[in-house]
């Protein structure tokens, strides 16, 4: 199987990142991006003024208004929030690429992971997973990152790990396709509780606390669901969890800040042309949890404190007055 021309769905900051990725070496790669002001800037002035502005984009990258333009792509990547996936994946032209999914979330009506949804949608095309600590902005600007590529198919890892990787891009094959989703969906809740940490200045031994123990929830949940160990503690877990709870370059570490200085929820969510995964992915995280008997605390304090049933001080002193426990229970 001969991969060249790579389609992106998705002209987010993340979209753009991995078509600037896709293209290097001169490839053609076409960007569908739903704001026709985004298809105008990157054709124009090779910049996507919305989402990436300080990124200047290779030639090579093209984009689109046009989902059917989409039809004759080798392979696409996928990379639209979370809960708009299955209806771009559905309005997609009949192919059978394989279909790379970048995001990270659940999807919050079905509580199903983003590959279970994509083979729903579009059962003839194979599913590979993109995930890791990756800031797109670092990305688009060629600085090293790694990356982990999840597919149930290795000679179809392989052919896309060849076409996709550059010097800067390495990418690490996996066939734990639903360990990949888990790391990357659940850090972005635990990303928010660091934040608060930072915006509450609770300490830099209070996050890292939160780290360790937000870990061992990712872990419980992962296991339960079927995940490896060696994939939780991998790149698009613990690496992912690690880069996105300790800087206000992520979006969901910035949300907690604004949570932890006392903002409301709704105040911080209102008119976000960004998004912040963890604020979707927590409340179907906390009922996925409850189903399956699995005690996931810190994110059912970010759960509450999206909601606006519970104030800072209030999940502070839940999580601080719990039982004394094994701390491998
Ligand atoms: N930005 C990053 O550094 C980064 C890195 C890794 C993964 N991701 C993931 O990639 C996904 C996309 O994030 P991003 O950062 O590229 O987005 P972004 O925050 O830069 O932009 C928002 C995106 O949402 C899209 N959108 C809004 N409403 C929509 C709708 N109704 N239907 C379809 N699309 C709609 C916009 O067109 C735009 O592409 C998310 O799941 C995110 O977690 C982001
Ligand atoms: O800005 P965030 O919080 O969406 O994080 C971006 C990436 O997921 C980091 O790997």
């Amino acid at each position: 199987m001969s991969i060249e021309r790579i389609g992106v769905v998705g002209g987010g900051a993340w979209g753009t990142a991995l078509a600037q990725v896709a293209a290097a070496g001169g490839r053609e790669t076409l960007l569908w991006a739903r704001e026709p002001a985004v298809v105008e800037s990157i054709n124009a002035e090779r910049l996507n003024r919305l989402f990436l502005p300080a990124v200047p984009l290779s030639s090579a990258v093209r984009a689109t208004g046009e989902l059917a333009a989409l039809a004759d792509c080798d392979a696409v990547l996928v990379v639209t929030p979370a809960q708009h996936m299955r209806a771009v994946l559905a309005a997609l032209p009949d192919t059978t690429a394989p279909l790379i999914l970048c995001s990270k979330g659940i999807e919050e009506a079905s509580g199903r992971l983003l590959h279970d949804v994509a083979h729903e949608v579009r059962p003839q095309a194979p599913v590979a997973v993109l995930s890791g600590p990756t800031f797109a902005h670092e990305v688009a600007a060629g600085l090293p990152t790694a990356v982990t590529l999840a597919v149930a198919d290795p000679a179809l890892g392989a052919t896309l790990r060849d076409r996709l990787a550059v010097p800067a891009f390495r990418i690490y094959l996996s066939d734990d396709v639903a360990g990949a989703e888990i790391g990357g969906a659940v850090k972005n809740v635990l990303a928010i509780a660091c934040g608060v940490v930072e915006g509450r200045g609770l300490g830099q031994n209070a996050r890292a606390a939160l780290i360790g123990r937000g870990f061992a929830e990712m872990t419980r949940f992962g296991l339960a669901l079927g995940a490896r160990p060696e994939t939780l503690t991998g790149l698009s877990g613990l690496g992912d969890l690690v880069l996105t709870c300790s800087s206000t370059s992520s979006r969901n570490y910035s949300l907690g800040v604004g949570l932890g200085q006392g903002r409301p929820a709704a105040e911080l969510m209102a008119d976000r042309r960004t998004v912040a995964e963890g604020a979707f992915t927590a409340p179907v995280l906390k009922r996925l949890a409850e189903a399956h008997g699995i005690d996931m605390p810190i994110v059912a304090a970010v759960e509450a404190l999206l909601a606006g049933s519970a104030s800072v001080d209030q999940v502070l002193e839940a999580l601080l007055s719990r039982p004394p426990r094994s701390e491998h229970a």
